[in-house]
């Protein structure tokens, strides 16, 4: 369960998105939303990257401002365009997250092998295509014993075989326990996603779809 009150976030004095109150109990969501509707501005603070007004707390006890750390353990992120510092190889982001994610030691090759990147990790992020950063950025966010992972748009760039590899890893995931929000414009398949639940950004803020 995630538990969002009092949030509010303002761009230069200009308000992008109010959550008066949103609880989400779990499974997989799809937010949707316009262009400019606030979609990624909610995952990013839910990431603990953008500062906020009002609270998010996990389970009803970890609050990202407070509890910091125990927070961003337990709840994973990856960006719609990932940007990383282009000088740093595949292998060097990979052992910085699972250092910082605390992942399992045998846990990182099995994603980067299951979705092709393993040839290309000693080459800098800088010479990567971006579906191959795109693929990178996903594996990192699975990192780690999350609770919940956050996809900015997972689906753009990636070719259907990688689609498919995500869907697996998000089944696998699932089965554990661990939660989805996926932001995307194109509708999602829930087929390959059981029990999906839809989260609408509009007027500024955040509805579960009825
Ligand atoms: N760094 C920023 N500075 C100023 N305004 C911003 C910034 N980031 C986002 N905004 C504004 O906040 C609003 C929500 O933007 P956000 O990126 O969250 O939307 P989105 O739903 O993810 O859009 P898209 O589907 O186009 O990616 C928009 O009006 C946008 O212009």
């Amino acid at each position: 369960m995630i538990t969002i009150s009092g949030f509010e976030k303002s761009y230069q004095g200009r308000l992008a998105l109010k959550i008066p109150s949103l609880a989400l109990p779990g499974g997989v969501y799809w937010l949707r939303g316009a262009n400019g509707s606030g979609k990624s501005t909610l995952l990013k603070a839910m990431a603990g990257l953008l500062d906020f007004k009002g609270s998010i707390v996990l389970q009803e006890k970890v609050d990202l401002k407070k509890q910091d750390v125990a927070y961003r353990r337990r709840v994973n992120f990856a960006e719609a365009e990932p940007v990383f510092p282009e000088f740093l190889t595949g292998q060097e982001m990979v052992s910085l997250f699972a250092a910082a994610k605390r992942a399992p030691a045998t846990q990182p090759q099995a994603y980067l092998d299951s979705i092709g990147l393993t040839p290309d990790l000693e080459r800098p992020v800088g010479a990567y295509s971006s579906g191959m950063l795109k693929k990178l950025s996903l594996a990192l966010a699975f990192l780690g014993q999350p609770d919940w992972i956050l996809l900015d748009e997972p689906l753009i760039t990636m070719d259907a075989a990688a689609l498919e590899v995500l869907y697996q890893w998000i089944a696998a995931c699932r089965a554990a326990g661990v939660h989805f929000i996926l932001s995307s414009h194109q509708a999602l398949d829930a087929t390959f996603l059981p029990g999906l639940q839809t989260l609408v950004v509009e007027d500024k803020t955040v509805k579960p779809l009825a």
